[in-house]
């Protein structure tokens, strides 16, 4: 028993899905599973009890599979801050920036922390079941190849391919995806899983009767459209909006290298709350409150967000007693100048900021990555929050003796976070999950409402249990869960 890899035929064919919802089917069981990505390249990353940092969908794995979330889950964790370099993590910790190019040759020993990772694992738990990235079909990158067939052929484990219906050409893409690899990865591909079918079953028969006769190969299942299925997207950001009767209108300013965007699901599924994200070129508009998210290159978002309307847009916003938040880099955008003398994040050494508090932020190569929890502290409230940091910059300044949040215990002995303006229209605070966080959540949203919005909370933890519930529902009535158990226990 051990190792079972879910690889896909292009990028979002649900390989993330499909393994959050076999660790919960596997957890059913009493199976101790752990999830594992080899390498991922993602801005949404969720910090470990340890302080270290991994890909957001290996998180949300851990909870399907009731496991304590651990860096051996993605030892590897790309972030892009560049065109074409970015922040390489691993086991948790940011080593340094790299050019694309340089981590071609990098990848040997990447390789090794991915393998020191499944040791672990392999030692501590009775499934690991393992998510591919991409497609393993990128002939371009198979030299040195981790992520994918690289990393199968290494622990020899066995390979399901799971293709999205939906997009169509499904038969094209297993068949092709199939050729493509050698005949020692073709042999690890055990069969395949058809995802996001909606229509009649029967209708799909014969091509399923072909592609098993064509390729040798079973079908373990397929799996149906799930309409409204939200779980915490890998990187993508997901704009669609579930409000049902609007109280309150939210604007996320979407940031180029805008970080940790799951920071605002629980608005997003919130059904008072219309969430809508600003994009390049658009008019903020009419709202009530408006967000700086977090970013991994903070002055170059600074500069791009001043290079848009948007600035202006604010301070009008602010004069008509609209509320603004920041959010870790958003926070930092809301001081006097952001520094960066190291370039730890981009060659541009300063910014002259947004100027709506009195603070300044350095940027230093000691990166804060830290599970925190404490108190919320606006509009005379002090509810409960629980969350996580990650970044590199400091901040200081008169602005900073209003805090936000309390925190009752932190790692840089830092326990005051972020600030209130004296007028209570701009807060900001370096704390990311903030709205996950009910009753912080129902505070800071009757602020931004000025009391007008009714308390109606939304439980992202309790929506999230609910979906993976539902998700594992359907993976035990539409796959074959008992071959794909044979499958993990004829491994080696
Ligand atoms: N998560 C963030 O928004 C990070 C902000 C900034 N890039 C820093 O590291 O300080």
């Amino acid at each position: 028993m051990k190792t079972l890899m879910i690889q896909g035929t292009t990028s979002d064919a649900g390989k993330s899905t499909l393994v959050a919802g076999l660790c919960r089917v596997l957890a059913r069981r009493g199976l101790q599973v752990a999830p594992f990505k080899p390498q991922n390249m993602a801005l949404n990353s969720a910090v470990t009890p340890c302080g270290g940092e991994i890909g957001r969908a290996q998180a949300l794995q851990a909870i399907a599979a009731k496991v304590e979330l651990s860096t051996d889950f993605n030892p590897i964790l790309l972030k892009p801050n560049s065109d074409t370099g970015a922040q390489v993590i691993i086991h948790g910790r940011a080593i340094s920036n790299m050019e694309a190019a340089k981590y071609q040759d990098y990848k040997k020993v990447a390789m090794q922390a991915v393998l020191a990772s499944h040791q672990r694992l392999d030692a501590q738990y009775q499934a690991i079941l393992v998510e591919g990235a991409g497609s393993p079909a990128e002939i371009n990158l198979r030299e040195n190849d981790i992520a994918n067939m690289g990393f199968a052929c290494e622990v020899n484990c066995p390979v399901i391919i799971v293709a999205d219906i939906d997009k169509g050409g499904v038969f094209a893409h297993l068949v092709g995806t199939l050729a493509l690899l050698s005949e020692a990865e073709q042999a690890l591909v055990k069969g395949f899983v058809i995802n996001r079918f909606r229509g009649d079953i029967g209708l799909l028969q014969s091509g399923l009767d072909w592609l098993e006769a064509y390729t040798n190969k079973p079908v373990l299942g397929v799996l149906p459209y799930l309409h409204s299925l939200n779980l915490d997207a890998e990187d993508a950001v997901t704009v669609e909006n579930h409000v049902t009767d609007k109280q309150l209108s939210v604007r996320v300013l979407l940031l180029p290298h805008i970080s940790n965007h799951t920071d605002f699901d629980s608005l997003r599924l919130h059904p008072n709350v219309d969430l809508r994200y600003v994009r390049h070129g658009e008019r903020i508009g009419a709202a009530d409150l408006i967000i700086i998210p977090g970013s991994k290159n903070v002055i170059s978002d600074l500069a791009f967000l001043q290079s848009q309307s948007w600035q202006a847009e604010i301070l009008r916003h602010l004069r008509f007693g609209g509320k603004v938040l920041g959010i870790c880099g958003g926070l930092q955008m809301l001081g006097k100048a952001i520094l960066d003398p190291d370039g730890v994040e981009s060659t541009q050494q300063s910014i002259e900021a947004l100027s709506l508090a009195d603070f300044t932020t350095t940027l230093t190569n000691n990166k804060t990555l830290t599970q925190v929890s404490g108190h919320c502290l606006l509009a005379d409230t002090y509810e409960a929050i629980h969350g996580y940091e990650i970044h590199c910059g400091v901040s200081d300044g008169p602005a900073l003796d209003s805090p936000f949040m309390h925190f009752t215990e932190h790692p840089t002995g830092q326990i005051k976070d972020g600030f209130i303006s004296s007028d209570k229209q701009v807060v900001g605070t370096y704390l990311h999950g903030l709205f996950d966080n009910p009753n912080a959540a129902k505070a800071i949203l009757t602020w931004a409402s000025d009391g007008r919005m009714q308390a109606l909370g939304f439980d992202l933890a309790k929506h999230r249990e609910q979906q993976l519930e539902r998700l594992a529902d359907t993976c035990e009535q539409y796959l074959n869960i008992e071959e794909i158990l044979a499958l993990l226990s004829t491994d080696k």
